[in-house]
């Protein structure tokens, strides 16, 4: 791992990597994907490029009959410029793209181990887990197509980053979001909260101080909601995640502690030999290795105990106020030597603009104080001579420290401690945990320098402080292991609710399938549960896997879909920024297959769709308009007659547009809903499939349009209509009191379903906004998608995961249509979730001059991030047409 390449290359990386490998070898775990963004270029490592790398062999790999693709494996999705690194700030543009290309990938995986252990049927995830804000929000909208419970872990946190860039008052709220793009972050972070299960923590801190500082977070709501679950009072359709605290582990297999007992220093050396013990073992003495050198040749006198500090040369890690502190204190530096690592460096001028600006007062520091022979600052080191960096630390009797402004954890603290090397730490964020587990050191004021200086000279001058310190920190040590974080782990996911896709069927002989295949399930659920639940029972035993296995082989048969090659390629490299993780249980295979027999079920068949979202409205009436209506007649016409179109593709019409209006709508245009294979009405909220009925001649004589009841199911997560309803309308009524008692937002209840409530807004200019109703309703814990349409004029709370957008997904996984198979037709702007259709894996028609009004004044207050946060300006995918040149382009795309 290139750990302190960049700001981006840092502790989570390594959390998540060892997490994966230590999860893929438990015995309730089949398989760990680690999906992250694919980058070919020559100016990173070539195996940034590759679609998969294998990390690590899982538990089953001893098994024969259970499929070859077991253990932990990294899967690189291609989103954004392909030959380019982006920090991660400037990624936010493409996590639709992710969206879609993760999707495909579960998608096969779901079949390939379908055909491998569970003999055709499909088998799903059973958690889709977000590391970091960007892979929270990916997670979300994964979770949402999917129907598969999430787990969050944010490692560090948007809401924080900003209050402490504020405090130290180096840059205005405008300059910080410009640069940290902290809105979009912040954003993210919110609705992962919205979506997520679970949420891990590594500090209790983080629970309190930190999330307690979301909108979507309150700790006395959660209690409260807690305890009325558990009694069985109802929530009123509010809903807090989980919080459990999980501390990381560390891998302990390059761990050797140094005996550096007072009586006897020879040198002789012990080991950590498991991750799960901290018994030590001799081994012999060997020569230097090679980075002590590298560190000894900066100094004077190298026996000197050794301050150590080892993190990037990001701000927040406040590592010139370390500088100051040892350069100020003669006695400090008199006593001990500095070394810092700070990352790999070639060259300063290289480096991005904050880490570079800190190492150049690092310099200007050294030279100001001239600490010349005191300090080390080796310009580049391995993973490998991590360990033997702590060593040699411990072996001088030196002290870690971490002085960050905030450590949200701190894996640092952890790795110093399981080397004998006590610490000083901020008091500000997880060391405080940290210090509580282990009292191996003193806790200071990251601001004050005299704090540091005088904790670190107690350590190093106190040699009976300092024994007791290292030894607290080695003892305790366990607590911090990886298979003990698995374990904890996943008995919190069998505790969560599980959610899987269960399609369900229409007519009597399959609503009977449907009956046996519940059965099925709720056998293989609850006996799933009971092996989450005892982490220590194993499916290690063949004939229990053999049964487990043959209860999944009863739920039924493969969709139909085409056949899909598994992914493999075992390269054994590592690679950059992880976005999210996936993880796949052998338990997890109880999920049916997708019987699929709706009545109406022409999608099935289609293996491209063209999507009309156009949300063109005339401006006087917020009815369609005349240039949209004639714009549908065209494309309609002209693509179902055109005969050299091959494969005729699916039409759908994505509106927030009731059924009814829709249908109207295509009446007075000449069109029959026939003509398409679904409309996606109300914003998303209801999709219904066209069907005719024939006489006993064969003729037609009626249509009807199929409510997808799926679909309902699949979009209630969360959802509380009642609940929703009356705190929309004590909102309302106190936004009425500030506005002369006229109500802003009138209940329009003929065009409201159940999982849409629709308004009419009689003032659009002093209506709140998306941004501002959606942070009124988080704080009372309700969780939902609220959005503007028909040029301000309506508004409509839909349930969180039902969008436009998110339906186009239903449709790639419920009738297995790829979504970088359809081709959706928008506007130059228009309803409030229309930026979330811009981009993705699809093509996106731009239709200019279509939509005159549109939505989107409504969507953001001033302040918070732009269009340009969430898709790009442009992408090959996208292109933009006039209205009448519309036709011949998707004919021609078509043919
Ligand atoms: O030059 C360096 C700097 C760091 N590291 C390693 O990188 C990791 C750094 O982790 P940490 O100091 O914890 O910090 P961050 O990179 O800031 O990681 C974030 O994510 C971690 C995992 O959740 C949390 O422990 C941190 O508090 C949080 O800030 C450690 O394993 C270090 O050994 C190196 O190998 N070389
Ligand atoms: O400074 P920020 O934006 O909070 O980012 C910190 C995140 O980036 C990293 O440093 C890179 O791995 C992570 O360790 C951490 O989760």
């Amino acid at each position: 791992m290139e750990l302190g390449r960049d700001s981006d290359t840092g502790g989570q990386i390594k959390y998540v990597v060892e997490l994966a490998r230590a999860l893929a070898l438990m015995p309730e775990v089949y398989r760990v994907d680690l999906l992250t963004r694919q980058i070919c270029s020559p100016d990173v490592d070539w195996s940034y490029g590759e679609p998969t790398e294998m990390l690590s062999l899982g538990s089953y790999d001893d098994f024969e009959d259970v499929g070859e693709s077991s253990g932990a494996y990294i899967v690189r999705i291609p989103c954004g410029p392909r030959d380019q690194y982006l920090r991660k700030e400037l990624l936010w543009p493409y996590i639709q793209e992710f969206v879609d290309g993760a999707l495909t990938h579960i998608l096969n995986m779901t079949k390939v181990l379908g055909e491998q252990i569970g003999s055709g049927g499909l088998i799903w995830p059973h958690v889709i887990h977000g590391h970091y804000a960007d892979a929270g929000d990916i997670a979300s909208l994964l979770s949402g197509a999917l129907n598969v419970p999430m787990v969050l872990t944010g490692h560090s946190l948007g809401r924080n980053k900003l209050e402490q860039l504020l405090k130290q008052g180096r840059q205005s709220k405008h300059d910080i979001n410009a640069t940290y793009k902290i809105m979009r972050r912040i954003e993210a972070e919110e609705l992962s909260l919205d979506a997520a299960e679970l949420v891990i923590t590594s500090t209790k801190q983080e629970i309190e101080e930190q999330w307690g500082l979301y909108d979507g977070f309150d700790v006395k709501l959660e209690r409260v909601l807690r305890a009325r679950a558990r009694r069985g009072v109802s929530c009123h359709g509010r809903y807090m995640p989980r919080m459990v605290v999980i501390p990381p582990g560390m891998d302990f297999s390059n761990v050797i502690v140094q005996d550096t007992g007072d009586v006897v220093d020879d040198g002789e050396a012990v080991q950590i030999t498991s991750s799960d013990s901290s018994s030590v073992v001799p081994v012999s003495p060997r020569a230097n290795p090679p980075i002590w050198d590298e560190i000894m040749r900066f100094l004077t006198n190298p026996h000197k105990p050794m301050i150590l500090a080892l993190a990037r040369p990001d701000p927040k890690k406040n590592l010139t106020t370390l500088l100051r502190a040892f350069g100020e204190r003669r006695a400090l530096r008199e006593l001990a030597n500095l070394t810092l690592i700070m990352g790999n460096r070639d060259d300063i001028d290289e480096m991005s603009n904050g880490n570079a600006a800190v190492m150049t007062t690092v310099l200007k520091l050294i030279d100001k104080y001239d600490l010349y022979g005191q300090i080390a600052y080796p310009k580049h080191h391995k993973q490998s001579d991590v360990p033997e960096i702590y060593r040699f630390a411990a072996k001088t009797k030196g002290v870690f420290i971490n002085p960050a402004l905030v450590e949200p954890f701190g894996l640092t603290l952890i790795e110093a401690a399981a080397h004998g090397l006590p610490m000083v730490a901020t008091k500000n964020g997880g060391p405080v945990d940290i210090h509580k587990a282990l009292s191996n050191g003193l806790l200071v004021d990251p601001h004050n320098e005299k704090e540091i200086a005088d904790a670190l000279l107690r350590l190093v001058a106190d040699r009976s402080l300092w024994n007791e310190c290292r030894k607290n920190g080695l003892k305790n040590i366990h607590l911090f292991s990886w298979p003990e974080h698995c374990r904890t782990y996943l008995s919190r996911i069998a505790l969560s609710r599980m959610r899987h896709p269960q399609w369900k069927t229409e007519t009597s002989t399959e609503d009977e399938d449907l009956e046996s295949q519940s059965d099925s399930l709720r056998d293989v659920q609850d006996f799933s549960l009971r092996l989450s639940v005892d982490g220590n029972m194993s499916i290690s035993n063949p004939a229990d896997l053999e049964r487990m296995l043959k209860s999944q082989n009863s739920l039924g048969k493969n969709n139909g879909a085409e056949d899909l090659k598994p992914l493999t390629g075992k390269q054994r490299t590592m690679s950059g920024r992880m976005e999210s993780m996936q993880v796949e249980g052998p338990e997890t295979k109880r999920f049916g297959s997708l019987t699929g027999a709706h009545k109406a079920q022409p999608l099935k068949k289609r293996r491209r769709l063209v999507v009309i979202a156009v949300d063109g409205y005339d401006p006087a009436t917020n009815n369609p308009s005349s240039r949209f209506v004639s714009l549908l007649q065209d494309l309609v016409k002209n693509i179902r007659s055109d005969s050299s179109i091959r494969v005729q593709p699916g039409l759908i019409i994505s509106s927030a547009l009731t059924k009814s209006e829709i249908v109207a709508m295509l009446n007075s245009a000449g069109l029959s809903p026939i003509e398409f294979d679904a409309l996606i009405c109300s914003s998303g909220s209801e999709v219904y499939y066209p069907a005719s009925h024939q006489d006993d001649n064969g003729a037609t004589d009626n249509i009807d349009l199929h409510a997808d009841k799926d679909y309902s199911t699949h979009i209630d997560y969360r959802w509380g209509y009642e609940g929703l309803r009356k705190t929309m309308a004590r909102l309302n009524k106190s936004d009425a009191e500030n506005a002369n008692n006229d109500k802003i937002l009138i209940e329009d209840t003929k065009n409201c379903n159940s999982h849409c409530l629709a308004y009419s807004v009689t003032n659009s200019d002093i209506a709140p906004t998306v941004d501002q109703l959606r942070q009124r309703l988080r704080m009372r814990g309700l969780r939902c998608h609220v959005m503007f349409c028909r040029n301000s004029s309506r508004l409509h709370v839909l349930p969180l995961l039902a969008s436009r957008s998110q339906s186009l997904r239903y449709f790639f996984a419920r009738w297995n249509v790829d979504v970088a198979n359809m081709f959706v037709v928008l506007g130059e702007t228009g309803d409030t979730d229309y930026e979330e259709l811009l981009s993705g894996t699809h093509k996106t028609i731009i239709v200019k001059d279509i939509v005159e009004g549109g939505s989107e004044k409504k969507l953001r207050a001033t302040g918070n991030y732009g269009r340009e946060d969430v898709a790009p300006a442009e992408n090959s995918n996208m292109i933009v047409v006039e209205a009448n040149a519309t036709c011949d382009l998707l004919l021609d795309a078509l043919k």
